[in-house]
């Protein structure tokens, strides 16, 4: 974004200038003699009501004073009228500030004549132009540097880009039409400023933009537009924007970079013969559009070296100077416009009411510190003025006058407007600094550069040659006067001898130099490779010290880690030990109380094999009626455990079988035994062995009968009875045995009904027997005499269930309650059905011990 737009003014250390107004008085027309102005001096003006003016009339108006910044008398020259208030304007252009100079003023009053002049009598805007491109000629820089961006602002291209660019534009230029405003004009011929202004800066550079547009009939027409005037001859108005510093300019407007005041001039012309002006009663050439003719100087730093200009478009200033020549307020009643013309006037002096309108809000606005909306969007002219007015800079306006009679009441509000606008006040603008940073003097230092170049390079020339490569001393002035001159023949033969091996010299010279410069260019190009390789090598070892450091460090945590790795092996390692040793430990202490527990079980059989064996001993005695002596054991019998043997664990559960042994043989208190008619169901088991029984069996044997309960369970059907038949003369019946069972039923024998399934379901009905014997204390002892095994059935065939009631002691605790001692010394007979809700699955060596039981059962039946 360029610098030097219209800035916004910070309020608070602002200085504030108000808008100078001058006064022009032209001379009197032809055909007038009274004037109705007088100059007092230079500042002061006298208007004096003629008779028939309005003013007079109506409101009986005496003289009036008006003071300007300067009053300018009908002989003033437009030299003098541009130093005094033009030129300052200029100066402050060059330092990139901007200036806004307007002429208002009746029609035909000389606004254009005071802004543009004649050929010979250039205007305030031409020589404007001219004191611009005086000062900024040394430093101009080459034409398409600068490019505006449609945005109020330029940007910078590169020489190349430039080149090319003006490349195009002269082709372009070649082969387009030659319009009527390219046409050759000489403007040498004008009058040519020669003046220039001080304080500019040498070390930036320089280019001129011009633009000129007319706003008609408040449309904005762009009069440098050659499409639009040429091509298409269709105009279109433009449109007004606010750029990035709230400055208006007028949108896609033609901005044409021109190279020197010439130039300038010449699009002056171009866009004044495009403006619109008509015959009035007034003026012959009266403007019916107020035309803008805006100059922007761009300037931009050199580089270091102060040959090109820095590519830096934030240190772009751009300032601007608005020449504007505004449309003469006119009365219909005086010039008797009908039609367009009347129009254009109506529109005419609308926007000259809004732009006094304006500056009287400003006025209002600045003098009493109020804030009142200023209508610049009222009209265009005053939305493009906002900018000088609401920013920084300098406005300068001047009043022209036709000092006729009949101009009078205009005048009088010229006078008002002038009145008004000189007390309003514009921001002063500050100085810019784009140089900031960078060395003063670069251009000059550049310049005196080149030349000590260039004088080098002559003196390596040597005497002899006047030029680097010239042929020598000037040819001489011979004058022969006959074919054969005797004199000038061979001094001219000598002198082009001698020319001749100057040449060769040169040549010789000239190979010499170009192989000097090509090994110049070698050793240039080679100490450029040299250079790069030495560069390279600094960035290699550059890296290659990072890429160390780097591999250090790496390293450094590599032996870190390994050393984690190591400590963390180590732990693992520890810990592996430490569990190893834990379980074997635990197995070893594990397999001790295995081994325990198996000896304990063995000891535990094996008392109980020996139980078994004991039993069936007294067993055999009782069948075969001799006492056998304890123990020899016989083969597959068992001995005896051993105190000395006894596992740990095994200690209580063989006591507790020997006292349940004991009070199996030594029962005191046995019951009566009854005998009941069993209802046989199933015939085929009572039988044969009930008969047997029966035949063995007395008249006078009382027997107690011991059998469980029936319906021990709802669903189970008890029927002992039915398979035993045991057909007695005399029993009775128990369910469990009493102490007093036995005296009151004076039982002499003692049945134990007990029945038992095997693994494949046969139900197996046993009938242990024995004598009842009275014992001294008055008790009873039972001595098992026989176990009778009956015909096994399979327990679905009989349909009948055996269950088991368990009635235990107390004191018996967890005993075997399966062994058959036990049974008979807790009353218990039967063997539990199928029915897993009832059933009972002795331990695995019960089974064991019981099967063993059974065979030597089997074998004492036999
Ligand atoms: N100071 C002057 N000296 C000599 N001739 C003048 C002067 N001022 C104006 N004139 C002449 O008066 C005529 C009208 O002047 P000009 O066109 O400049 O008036 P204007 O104010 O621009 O009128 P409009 O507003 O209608 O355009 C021109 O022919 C011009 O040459």
């Amino acid at each position: 974004m360029s610098k030097g737009n219209f800035r916004t003014p910070k309020k608070a250390n602002a200085y504030k200038d108000p808008v100078k107004v001058y006064c022009r008085i032209r001379p009197l027309p032809l055909g007038s003699t009274e004037s109705c102005i007088s100059s007092v001096n230079d500042t002061e003006v006298r208007l004096s009501p003629p008779q028939e003016s309005h003013a007079a009339r109506v409101n009986n108006c005496d003289e009036t004073s008006h003071h300007f910044e300067r009053v300018f008398k009908e002989d003033v020259s437009q030299k003098e009228l541009f130093d005094t208030f033009a030129l300052p304007l200029v100066e402050d252009v060059v330092r990139g500030k901007n200036g806004l100079l307007f002429a208002y003023g009746n029609t035909c009053s000389g606004k254009t004549y005071t802004m543009t002049g004649s050929s010979s009598e250039i205007g305030v805007l031409p020589r404007c132009l001219d004191v611009l491109f005086n000062t900024i000629k040394p430093y101009q820089a080459k034409k398409c540097i600068f490019t505006p961006n449609k945005l109020n602002s330029f940007d910078i291209r590169t020489e190349a880009e430039a080149s090319f660019e003006r490349q195009y534009k002269a082709t372009n230029q070649a082969q387009g039409t030659p319009s009527r405003s390219k046409r050759k004009v000489d403007y040498s011929k004008r009058y040519h400023e020669g003046m220039t202004v001080q304080g500019i800066d040498e070390d930036n550079a320089y280019t001129v933009f011009v633009s000129f547009v007319e706003i008609y009939n408040n449309y904005i027409y762009d009069l440098l537009d050659d499409s639009s005037f040429e091509i298409a001859r269709t105009l279109s108005s433009k449109a007004l924007r606010e750029d990035s510093t709230r400055g208006m300019y007028i949108s896609n407007v033609t901005e044409v970079e021109v190279a020197d005041a010439d130039a300038a001039y010449a699009q002056l012309i171009k866009g004044q013969q495009r403006r619109r002006v008509a015959y009035t009663k007034l003026n012959h050439e009266s403007s019916r559009s107020h035309s803008i003719f805006n100059i922007r100087l761009i300037q931009a730093p050199l580089d270091d070296d102060g040959e090109t200009v820095l590519r830096d478009s934030s240190r772009i200033a751009t300032s601007q100077l608005s020449l504007v020549d505004l449309a003469g307020s006119e009365r219909t009643a005086r010039t008797n416009n009908e039609g367009v013309r009347l129009k254009e006037a109506g529109n005419i002096n609308s926007s000259l009411m809004v732009l006094r309108t304006c500056m009287e809000c400003l006025r209002d606005n600045q003098a009493n510190q109020v804030k009142k909306i200023v209508p610049y969007r009222d009209s265009k002219l005053t939305y493009l003025f906002k900018s000088y007015f609401e920013g920084e800079g300098k406005v300068r306006l001047v009043i022209c006058l036709n000092p006729q009679a009949a101009d009078y009441d205009e005048n009088l509000h010229v006078m008002k407007f002038a009145s008004i606008t000189q007390d309003v006040t514009v921001t002063r603008a500050k100085d810019i600094n784009i140089n900031q940073g960078l060395t003063p003097g670069r251009r000059r230092a550049n310049i005196i550069y080149k030349e000590v170049v260039k004088s080098m390079r002559f003196e390596d020339d040597g005497e002899h040659s006047e030029t680097p490569f010239s042929l020598g001393r000037l040819f001489p002035n011979y004058l022969m006067t006959a074919p054969d001159d005797k004199d000038i023949l061979p001094a001219l033969m000598e002198f082009l001898r001698e020319r001749s091996a100057h040449r060769a010299a040169l040549q010789i010279e000239l190979k010499h130099r170009a192989e000097i410069t090509s090994k110049d260019r070698e050793v240039q190009s080679l100490e450029r490779k040299l250079k790069n390789s030495t560069e390279k090598m600094a960035l290699l070892q550059q890296n290659l010290n990072s890429l160390e450091t780097e591999n250090k460090t790496l390293e450094h945590q590599i032996v870190a880690e390994r050393r984690a790795a190591d400590e963390e092996r180590r732990e693992r390692g520890r810990l592996k030990e430490a569990v190893r040793g834990a379980v074997f430990q635990e197995r070893e202490k594990w397999e001790k109380e295995c081994d325990k527990r198996v000896k304990a079980t063995q000891f535990n059989m094996k008392s109980k094999l020996w139980e078994t064996d004991e039993k069936l001993r007294l067993l055999r005695e009782i069948v075969e009626n001799t006492p056998t002596k304890a123990s020899k054991p016989s083969e597959g019998m068992v001995t005896r455990p051993r105190a000395h043997e006894k596992p740990e664990g095994a200690v209580t559960r063989s006591r507790a079988q020997e006292q349940r042994m004991s009070s199996a043989k030594n029962m005191s208190d046995v019951t009566n035994m009854n005998q009941e008619t069993p209802k046989s169901s199933v015939k085929s088991v009572k039988g044969r062995e009930v008969k047997k029984y029966l035949r063995r069996s007395q008249p006078s044997d009382i027997w107690l009968e011991h059998k469980p309960d029936e319906n021990v369970d709802e669903g189970i059907i008890f029927q002992i009875d039915t398979l035993l038949q045991l057909n007695l003369r005399k029993k009775k019946t128990v369910e469990t045995p009493k102490v007093n069972d036995f005296a009151k039923a004076q039982a002499n024998h003692y049945v134990l009904e007990h029945q038992e399934e095997d693994s494949q379901g046969e139900i197996e009905t046993q009938l242990i027997k024995g004598d009842v014997f009275e014992t001294e204390t008055g008790g009873h002892s039972v001595h098992f005499t026989d176990v009778e095994v009956l015909q096994k059935r399979k327990s679905i065939e009989i349909n009948a269930c055996v269950v088991i009631r368990r009635k235990r002691r107390s004191s018996e605790g967890s005993a075997d309650w399966t062994d058959v001692e036990t049974r008979c010394s807790i009353a218990i007979e039967g063997r539990p059905n199928m029915s897993p809700a009832i059933s009972h699955k002795p331990l695995k060596s019960e089974n064991v011990c019981s099967e063993s039981m059974q065979k030597s059962f089997n074998k004492i039946k036999l």
